[in-house]
């Protein structure tokens, strides 16, 4: 095993062994906690331009299968782990973690102590880091490059805040998925949802096959005239990479749906867009919520949820009272927080309460995590259900 340096902006260095390719990456270093669903992570394009450090100890223990990435490639810029599986073991493995993360170019490193990783997070925040090994640790004349050189090249790398980049994993054409089979009732059309990309995870589409909804999936420069064109029953916006702050396209978009009052659903970078879309502000979270085990109150029933996350920024809204003032002249009427994180009051969840629009910060599709919110592609099916015949009746 080759010597492999980890090295955080603030100057603290944990060395280690190589992991994965040979190289050297930088980015923002934010720690998981989800004791499985390593697949589901390293390919969640939300991990765009991070390093990501495993906290449970054995990573790679089932390998890599065919069957679990959320999208077409891993997005994670670097990978940190305790102690990775040396022999894979699952009947579903294709391939090892470590072989993966070779054949895509993924540098990462081992054998450091991510619990005092973690801890200093935790107590400092998120913050830029480098993982370098083989030829990036010598300089053009072979020489060990010194610890400063490499804080230095980590210095330079572009911070998470004020980052757009959902552009960047976005699709680049519009593709479809289709109902599963036998969930469209018989004599009944399919629901119809545009659903715009911003680093969508496979399993969105497929939660809503699985209801009987047929989607759309788009690339997130499209213009609201482009998703009317697709006549959708409702209109979703993803998970994604990037500071909600710099979306300015998405939510303009956004509201160009509001406005048309097309039942709305978003998840993640999705549910702070449609934040600010009603004139609230968002603001990044020391060291965000990242594993599969964080308890989410619903607020109108008092019901805790179990549930999965991956985020850095927030919506900022007061959780006193039973509505969120209305911002931009009321426009889009009344908003309700809907969901708060139990464990920091932090805002999981909004109910436009005048117009068929909501939205969570965390993961109902659950890939990998806790079905619990799965009840939440229910709700959104009935909204446009109700919707439909709200307008039919209209009319
Ligand atoms: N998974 C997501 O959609 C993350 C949203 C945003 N990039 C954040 O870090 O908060």
């Amino acid at each position: 095993m080759s010597e492999a340096v980890l090295v955080l902006e603030d100057g603290r260095t944990y060395r280690g062994e190589r992991f994965g390719a040979t190289g050297a990456t930088v980015g923002e270093i934010v720690f998981n906690t989800g004791m499985t669903g390593y697949q589901e992570t390293l390919t969640d394009p939300s991990y765009h331009r991070q390093i990501v450090v495993m906290t449970a100890p054995h990573i790679g223990n089932t390998g890599l299968n065919d069957e679990d990435p959320e999208s077409t490639r891993i997005w994670v810029a670097g990978y940190v782990v305790r102690d990775p599986a040396v022999r894979p073991s699952s009947w579903r493995s294709r391939r090892s973690l470590d072989e993966g993360l070779v054949a895509e170019g993924i540098v990462g490193i081992a054998g450091v102590d991510t619990r005092a990783i973690t801890r200093h997070l935790r107590e400092q925040g998120v913050m830029r880091a480098g993982i370098f090994s083989g030829e990036a640790l010598v300089d053009a004349s072979g020489r060990a490059r010194p610890l400063e050189d490499l804080r230095d090249q980590v210095r330079q790398a572009p911070p998470m805040a004020g980052a757009d980049l959902a552009g960047q994993v976005s699709v680049g054409e519009r593709y479809t998925v289709e109902p599963g089979p036998g969930t469209v009732p018989a004599g009944a059309a399919a629901l119809t949802v545009v659903a715009v990309d911003l680093g969508i995870k496979s399993m969105t589409p497929q939660r809503l096959a699985e209801r009987g909804v047929r989607t759309h999936v788009v690339p997130a420069s499209v213009e609201v005239q482009d998703i009317l064109d697709l006549r959708p029953d409702g209109v979703f916006f993803s998970n994604g990479p990037g500071d909600p702050a710099a979306a300015t396209h998405e939510v303009d978009l956004l509201r160009g749906v509001l406005d048309r009052r097309i039942p709305f659903f978003g998840i993640c970078y999705g549910n702070q867009i449609l934040g600010r879309a009603l004139g609230l502000g968002t603001y990044k979270l020391t060291y965000g919520h990242r594993g599969v085990n964080q308890p989410v109150m619903d607020r109108r029933t008092g019901k805790v949820e179990i549930t999965a996350h991956n985020h850095g920024f927030a919506v900022d809204a007061p959780l006193t009272g039973d509505t969120v003032a209305p911002h931009d002249d009321g426009r889009y009427g009344r908003v309700r927080v809907s969901h708060v994180d139990l464990n920091d009051d932090v805002v999981e969840g909004l109910e436009c309460l005048d117009l068929p629009a909501f939205s969570v910060q965390y993961h109902p599709e659950a890939a990998a995590g806790p079905h619990d919110a799965a009840y939440l592609f229910d709700r959104f099916v009935d909204l446009m259900t109700r919707t439909e015949a709200g307008d039919a009746a209209a009319h």
